[in-house]
């Protein structure tokens, strides 16, 4: 497995088609619309295509003539050229380029958002196709129909895309370029690898033999030469595998070389590795080392794609539509700019969202005029998406725990223009329904580990533990079944939880859902409509069986979409969280009104779900005792303690002298735990004692001796006394 094969499949998207580049280069040059030819130079060759490129390059100064300082898109071209020419990337230079070029740019920018295109030539080009605007507003409309709107095909759709990619030629004909590259790099390393293979085809690599020198820095290339060759004897243990050395052993020596090679922890490296075949968990371990696209999300609240395409390009950004999938993401190629300061950034008309960050609110949907809870959803890029899609009618809850984070979230619903967005700084686990409920829909985005993200985060590598995996978990599951208490079931429109996280891990996805389906049985898993895009949930891992409709939810991976790595479950409520209903004595204030606003419905014996809870064994499923078991509260708290004790071991720190120290907030559970746990050993030691001495062995044979001196001594003393 070499770069060149990692390549086609994470690659980056899919080069694009060139009759697209030839047509619209010919349009560009002044040249009248004609179908025909278009569909000739579907069949044209790249140096066509640089032709063209010339010719348009000198037809374009004449555009951006007439057209003064407008949006021209031959103006457009020229400037990337220019820019990159003349604009150094320091920020003095480009703050000084933006403030000649803001007033009038920006000026038109803002027509354009409104609909008031000018009518200078080059504006007239793009404005005489089809506007995406009115599709883009919406992103998805009816739930039952998710399909059709979101990933539609509409000719309107891949028009308007043709006309953004004459725009943006200039970056796009780069991007062949690298493509073209890439593919030739590609074959180069497949010849080597074939070169390679034949060296030891027949042979069975020893790859124990060479040993890094104990204290000497590994030579990095031989290590991953070591690994691609342990990789490829894992895919043919029979052929390729040394007499005498079984899969485990190949399997330990490669997690060995990832942690050296890629800087994981063990642990980390072994979760990892399981997910996949040996062969496609080194394209993921691959993929985390190099960052994924610069993608921006338009915001509908105050343009549409089209104008904010116009606006960067004419800023020097080159960018094309981050993919059919989606109608508001752009993705960035180069940017003479820095897009987090541009006037369209600080005007709100995008964000920097990561592609797989807008998945989970493509899945949930929500509708305008709806109620919807965001329940952790700081720094707001899908809260805000959730507002556009909502049109900025209904009511959008953002919810985070944090503080100093909510400020972000803050400055962003401000900047993107969300009026219809309240935001509360509570723990969701606690606060909801309690505080609110009746929601229509509810996203919980949740934190987790971030082994989805470890591109933008390498510290994840070392820094998550077993305790990590087991009490983020704990949370997630609390979160979960919150999110779905807070969900009206019998909303006329919604009734549905989409659950996310940016991480691949098992523990935090399939084993949170399964969790919750089990202590909920009035939520099921649908369709999250995000269509063929990513690989289905899994329904079974290490010998544990999920529930079947698993395979419902989605899971994106860096090195096979090329988009951080995700997962996307859509639920929905069937009918009322079933509760105990506590006496009118017990109910606190608080609960009252919960049970008032979010649970009207549960006094009602009509519409009471009498479901009952199943067994917690699961159906016939094997949960218990696995690294992801059935999940208690108590078992739960039990491990992470246990996890804990065995993260200061192998710190080589005495756990009972470090959870035993007081302290003020955290890990006072865990201390008490501690303490009990001494105390409880403390009282068990004379039982041991007594129990051994009974049973003839071990501490017992000196209580023993000193027990039959003592009462030697007495019998001397008494046999004295007597003779006296
Ligand atoms: C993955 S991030 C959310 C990202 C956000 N949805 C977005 O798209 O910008 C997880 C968030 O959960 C918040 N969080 C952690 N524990 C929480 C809790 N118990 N209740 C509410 N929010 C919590 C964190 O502060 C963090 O901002």
């Amino acid at each position: 497995m070499g770069k060149g094969r990692r390549m086609k499949k994470q690659g980056p998207p899919a080069p694009l088609d060139e009759s697209k580049i030839s047509m619209l280069k010919k349009r560009k040059a002044g040249e009248p619309d004609s179908a025909p030819k278009a569909v000739a130079a579907k069949k044209r060759r790249r140096s066509d295509a640089d032709e063209e490129q010339t010719i348009s390059k000198k037809a374009a100064p004449k555009k951006s003539k007439a057209n003064g300082t407008s949006n021209g898109v031959a103006k457009a071209d020229n400037k990337v050229i220019e820019k990159k020419k003349s604009v150094p990337m320091d920020s003095d230079s480009e703050d000084d380029d933006m403030e000649e070029t803001e007033d009038d740019e920006f000026g038109n920018l803002d027509a354009v958002s409104e609909g008031s295109l000018d009518s200078d030539e080059g504006v007239e080009r793009l404005s005489d196709l089809e506007d995406e605007d009115d599709d883009s507003v919406i992103d998805s409309d009816e739930d039952d129909h998710p399909r059709e709107t979101m990933f539609s095909d509409d000719e309107d759709l891949s028009d308007a895309e043709e006309k953004l990619t004459a725009a943006n030629m200039e970056g796009l004909s780069r991007k062949l370029d690298a493509a073209k590259r890439a593919e030739e790099e590609e074959a180069e390393q497949e010849l080597q690898e074939a070169a390679m293979q034949t060296n030891i085809a027949g042979d069975r690599p020893d790859v124990f033999g060479d040993e890094t020198q104990p204290g000497l820095a590994p030579d990095l290339q031989l290590l991953r030469q070591r690994i691609t060759d342990t990789i490829r004897i894992l895919g043919d243990l029979k052929t390729l595998g040394q007499p005498g050395k079984s899969r485990a052993d190949y399997v330990d020596l490669v997690l060995n070389d990832i942690c050296t090679y890629y800087g994981y922890t063990r642990y980390l490296a072994e979760k990892l590795f399981n997910l996949f075949t040996p062969m496609e968990a080194f394209a993921f371990f691959e993929a985390n080392e190099t960052p994924r696209p610069v993608v921006i999300r338009t915001n509908t609240l105050r343009t549409n794609r089209r104008s904010l395409a116009q606006a960067l390009i004419n800023r020097g950004v080159v960018l094309e539509p981050v993919g059919k999938w989606s109608k508001v993401g752009l993705q960035v190629f180069e940017s003479a700019v820095p897009l987090g300061a541009t006037p369209e950034y600080l005007a709100g008309h995008y964000i920097l969202q990561a592609a797989s960050s807008f998945l989970p609110v493509m899945a949930l949907a929500p509708q305008p005029n709806e109620r919807v809870l965001d329940m952790a959803s700081a720094p707001g890029g899908k809260t805000t998406y959730m507002s556009a899609l909502m049109r900025n009618t209904g009511c959008v809850i953002a919810n985070d725990a944090s503080k100093p984070r909510a400020k972000g979230l803050i400055g962003n619903i401000h900047r993107l223009g969300c009026k219809n967005t309240i935001v509360t700084n509570m723990d969701a686990r606690t606060a909801f329904p309690k505080a609110m409920g009746g929601f229509d829909r509810v996203l919980l985005d949740a934190p987790c580990t971030g082994t989805g993200v470890i591109s933008k985060d390498p510290g994840v590598k070392t820094s998550k533990d077993e305790r990590d995996f087991l009490a983020i978990p704990h949370m997630q599951r609390q979160l979960l079944l919150a999110a779905i208490d807070s969900v009206d079931h019998s909303s006329k429109t919604g009734g549905y939880i989409v659950y996310s996280t940016c991480s691949v891990t098992v523990e935090e996805n399939e084993a949170v859902v399964q969790y919750v389906l089990r202590k909920r049985p009035n939520v099921k898993i649908v369709d999250t409509g995000l269509g063929d895009f990513g690989s289905p949930g899994f329904t079974s891992y290490m010998g544990k069986k999920f529930d079947a409709k698993m395979a419902m939810t989605r899971r994106y991976f860096p090195h096979r979409e090329n988009v951080d790595g995700f997962y996307v479950c859509k639920l929905k409520k069937t009918g009322p969280t079933p509760v105990v209903q506590p006496t009118h004595d017990a109910t606190s204030a608080g609960e009252r009104r919960a049970r008032s606003s979010s649970h009207a419905k549960y006094t009602d014996e009509e519409s009471y779900d009498k479901t009952p809870i199943v067994n917690e064994e699961g159906d016939g499923m094997d949960v218990e005792g696995g690294s992801f078991g059935p999940f208690e509260e108590d078992e739960d708290s039990k491990r992470i303690d246990r996890a804990e004790r065995n993260r200061l071991r192998r710190k080589g720190l005495n756990p009972k002298g470090v959870l035993n120290k007081p302290k003020k907030n955290k890990g006072e559970a865990s201390e008490a735990a501690e303490s009990k746990e001494s105390k409880e050993q403390e009282k068990k030691k004379p039982e041991v004692a007594k129990k051994s001495s009974n049973e003839g062995k071990g501490e017992k044979k000196t209580v023993t001796k000193e027990e039959k001196k003592e009462k030697e001594k007495k019998e001397k003393k008494s046999t004295k006394k007597a003779t006296k």
